[in-house]
């Protein structure tokens, strides 16, 4: 099980909800991903007026939790607002705080995640950070009162999956007993795996998904890989060695003599 903010979920697969070529797609790869956690963007779906009510109104009937999200703000002030409307259009406290710090990379501005999250979390929020892999970083925001860290593996849709496993491994190590997952630049069901085997509590996912030729087998198969990497890092991996070993170490012996 796993315990965010004191909720526990069996699923460790969260799901975007945006991009979808429909909202029947959406639903049906939500059920085939067995998530129990959608994020939804505040922003982007409150700029669609009449259709944003209609959005959400989908969005309950999926029986999922919703971990609403700032995605596209690019302020302190933009987030906090974006934060403080999402907990009253979906009655909760959770939120994933993006605060993007670049155009082309959308990487966080982590000086203005710092400072959002300081302020959110003295509210009463829950508060999800989508940051970078920067461990100094990491600790401001868990002295700012987050009790769960989202590290990106690559830029947001780029589904390069983890470019810097080593600063993820890092990461992992450095926050034992932090509920970690890895948000952005998933791309394969294969590198979901492998942050999974890293030790990491969960993946958050959209672009991988709502673009595949066909989402829902694809949220299927993401769900089958993050548990298959999940089990494979309770098994305890082999690490990888310079010099061949042979499987097979004595030879002329019959096997079990
Ligand atoms: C939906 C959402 O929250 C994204 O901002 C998130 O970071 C996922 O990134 P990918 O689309 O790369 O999976």
């Amino acid at each position: 099980m796993l315990n965010l903010y004191d909720v526990e979920v069996h699923s460790r697969l969260l799901l975007g909800t945006a991009r979808y070529p429909s909202p029947a797609v959406l639903a049906e790869a939500v059920r085939r991903s067995k998530t129990e956690i959608v994020t939804v963007s505040l922003r982007r779906e409150a700029a669609g007026g009449k259709a944003g009510g209609a959005f959400f109104e989908l969005i309950r009937e999926l029986g999922v939790r919703v971990l609403p999200n700032t995605a596209g703000c690019h302020s302190v002030q933009e987030a906090v607002l974006t934060a403080k409307m999402a907990r009253d259009v979906f009655r909760t406290d959770w939120i994933k705080l993006e605060v993007i710090g670049h155009h082309d990379t959308l990487q966080p501005d982590v000086f203005g995640l710092v400072e959002a999250a300081r302020i959110l979390t003295g509210e009463g929020f829950q508060v999800f950070p989508y940051t970078t892999d920067d461990l100094v970083v990491a600790e401001k925001l868990l002295e700012a009162g987050c009790r769960v860290l989202m590290p990106w593996c690559a830029p947001i849709g780029s589904a390069m999956g983890s470019v810097n496993p080593m600063a993820l491994r890092a990461f992992r190590a450095h926050f034992p007993d932090v509920p970690l997952i890895v948000d952005a630049g998933i791309g394969r069901p294969s590198h979901a795996a492998a942050v999974m085997e890293y030790g990491y509590d969960a993946v958050l996912l959209n672009t991988a998904v709502a673009g595949a030729g066909d989402p829902a087998a694809m949220a299927e198969a993401f769900a089958f890989a993050i548990d298959a990497g999940r089990l494979a890092h309770g098994a305890v991996p082999l690490e990888p060695r310079d010099m061949a070993v042979p499987s097979t170490p004595v030879i002329g012996k019959a096997v079990f003599s």
